[in-house]
């Protein structure tokens, strides 16, 4: 398998702390540049279609900003999401929404979906992974407590299973630990080789 140059012009159009913490994993050098945009899902698209939209209209939205540095670049965007019997939960805009959100999941298995987006010289690639993950019942003041971290209110579903006060409800995963953080980081190098064997050939 090709190995990703260490000279490769990496960027990750992400504000999420997270997302860069994961990039890092890999040991490969990248810059981040980030914006805002609009991340409504569109009720007549599927929820991977709405993910993988998104994630590249983040990348989009960065070439349009900064069409220098992006020129050259490898440019890496994602967009996650918790699926729970069909709908889809983005971040908790108050503490009630995320006690819904909890309220909702404890006890259960959800699905947790990131859609990522790949631009490298022309070329474009575009991907969903998925992860269940099981939690323990949480009883009322678990998910208070946990709420008045503030930690709910940036991710997607009102959790973050990293997060110390969640760590002991979460019974089981099955799929990439890495992907309920924000980026699938397997399946991300897989495609950057591929992406990369393909544009060079
Ligand atoms: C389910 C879950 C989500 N999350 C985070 C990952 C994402 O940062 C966030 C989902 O929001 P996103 O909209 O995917 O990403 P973002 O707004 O944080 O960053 P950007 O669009 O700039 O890339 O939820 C966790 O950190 N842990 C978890 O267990």
């Amino acid at each position: 398998m090709t190995m990703i140059p260490t000279d490769l012009n990496m960027i990750l159009a992400s504000q999420s702390p997270r997302r860069k913490e994961l990039l890092a994993l890999t040991g490969h050098s990248f810059s981040t540049l980030s914006t805002a945009i609009d991340e409504t899902f569109r009720q007549d698209e599927g929820i991977e279609e709405n993910l993988k939209r998104i994630a590249t209209e983040k990348a989009e939205a960065i070439c349009r900003l900064y069409p220098e540095k992006t020129r050259n670049a490898l440019l890496i965007s994602a967009d996650t999401t918790v699926l729970f019997d069909n709908v889809a939960l983005g971040k908790p805009s108050d503490f009630q929404e995320a006690l819904d959100m909890l309220t909702m999941l404890q006890g259960s298995t959800h699905s947790v979906i990131t859609g990522f987006s790949l631009f490298y010289s022309g070329r474009r690639h575009c991907e969903c992974v998925t992860t269940k993950v099981e939690f323990l019942p949480m009883s009322r003041d678990d998910m208070t407590g946990y709420i008045t971290t503030q930690s709910p209110y940036d991710k997607a579903g009102g959790y973050g299973i990293q997060d110390p006060l969640m760590s002991c409800f979460v019974k089981g995963i099955e799929g990439c630990y890495y992907n309920v953080v924000g980026l699938p980081l397997s399946a991300v190098c897989r495609a950057i080789r591929q992406l990369l064997t393909t544009a060079n050939a």
